[in-house]
């Protein structure tokens, strides 16, 4: 198992936002996190990659066997997990160029990309003027979830979050976004063969046109209410909106 979180309860300054979490997931798997505005899942993602802010007040994380409960941000980075968040901080006095480097291992004083990096900078359509950029400083919001990406792709985590990767994104560059990820999953292996895996929040469902899930959750009131398949439950949410999907007949489990 890569990710197993149990019974997990969290609070964001005082205020008990999750509970009674159980979530798995294995090597090579995508799963979605559905769930209305305010029912917790970017709160899933901080707590999964240990944001002080959000403290786990029962419950814990294992990843890749570990308990990671009481780990910081930076050691559950280094041991292989990554988010590309919904509206990350500029960062001011670094560009884009140099983070890359760092994030993949490069010397920082390198005058160039690694010609891997360079190659996928190019293909996710940033110049070497971009790339002088700080980091998300005046970003279109289309070109801060491109470069939340490419940073990922300098990362090449074991398993990674996206808090809806498609929002703000035009139809041509949610095609290109979604090949990427698709790559950071390990999708052009067979899925016995894949061992990345990653987490997806999405409300409209849009992106799952063109990354394939494995599993959907949906959050209500901080809690997984159901867990089924991913079309199955994006149907019933689109014909009968979020309670009336939880009652239905088809998911695996019901609160
Ligand atoms: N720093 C905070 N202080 C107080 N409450 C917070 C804080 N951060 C989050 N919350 C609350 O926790 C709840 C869950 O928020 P969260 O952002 O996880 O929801 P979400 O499902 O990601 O929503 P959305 O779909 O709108 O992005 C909300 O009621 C929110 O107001």
């Amino acid at each position: 198992m890569l990710l197993e979180i149990t019974d997990l309860a969290v609070e964001v300054n005082g205020k008990r936002v999750l509970k009674d979490i159980d979530l798995t997931i294995k090597e090579g798997e995508t799963h979605v996190l559905l769930g209305p505005n305010g029912s917790g899942k970017s709160t899933l993602f901080m707590s999964i990659l240990g944001f002080p802010k959000y403290k786990i007040v029962n419950g814990s994380i294992l990843f890749k066997g570990e308990n990671i409960t009481n780990l910081n941000t930076t050691e559950r980075v280094k041991r292989g997990i990554g988010v590309s968040f919904q509206n990350p901080p500029a960062i001011r006095g670094v560009n884009l160029k140099d983070l890359l480097k760092v994030e993949s291992g490069q010397n920082i004083k390198d005058e160039n990309l690694t010609p891997e990096m360079q190659l996928l900078a190019d293909k996710l359509k940033f110049d070497e003027d971009f790339l002088e950029r700080d980091v998300n400083l005046g970003f279109s919001g289309g070109e801060v979830k491109r470069s939340e990406i490419l940073q990922l792709l300098a990362q090449k985590p074991d398993f990674t979050m996206f808090d809806e990767p498609d929002s703000g994104v035009d139809i041509e560059n949610v095609e290109l976004l979604a090949e990427e990820i698709n790559m950071l999953l390990d999708k052009d292996k067979k899925p016995g063969q894949r061992m990345r895996s990653g987490l997806l929040i999405t409300h409209l469902g849009y992106i799952l046109n063109f990354v394939g899930a494995d599993m959907a959750h949906v959050l209500m009131d901080g809690k997984i209410a159901c867990s089924g398949n991913p079309s199955e439950i994006l149907d019933d949410i689109r014909k009968e909106g979020f309670k009336g999907c939880v009652e239905c007949a088809k998911c695996i489990t019901k609160s």
